[in-house]
């Protein structure tokens, strides 16, 4: 479940291009997910969005209000 996330938008892109994502997994403690991620040009010289989210591990019961 996203407990965090945090969009830094760097540069638009154009309509129609094509993008490179790269996510990474930057540590996990206990249910906590750290992954970041970059949004830039095929050859990488252009970044357009770069990402950092926390992700929590939930029950079922979490989804259901329980
Ligand atoms: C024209 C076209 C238009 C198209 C247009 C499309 C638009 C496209 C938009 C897409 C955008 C998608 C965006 C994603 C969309 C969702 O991801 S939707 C889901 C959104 N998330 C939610 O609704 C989650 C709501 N929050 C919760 O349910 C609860 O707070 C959580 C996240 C499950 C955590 O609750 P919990 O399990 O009780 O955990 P809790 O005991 O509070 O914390 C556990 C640990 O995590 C830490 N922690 C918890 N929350 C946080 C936090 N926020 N920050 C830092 N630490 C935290 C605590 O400090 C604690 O740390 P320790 O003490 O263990 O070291």
């Amino acid at each position: 479940m996203t407990a965090n996330l945090n969009i830094n938008y760097r540069r638009p892109i154009p309509l129609g291009s094509t993008v490179l994502l790269e996510s990474s997994l930057e540590k996990k403690e206990g249910r906590k997910t750290f992954i970041t991620c970059r949004v830039t040009s095929t050859d990488g010289s252009k970044l357009h969005t770069e990402t950092s989210a926390l992700f929590l591990s939930i029950t079922a019961s979490h989804l259901l209000g329980g």
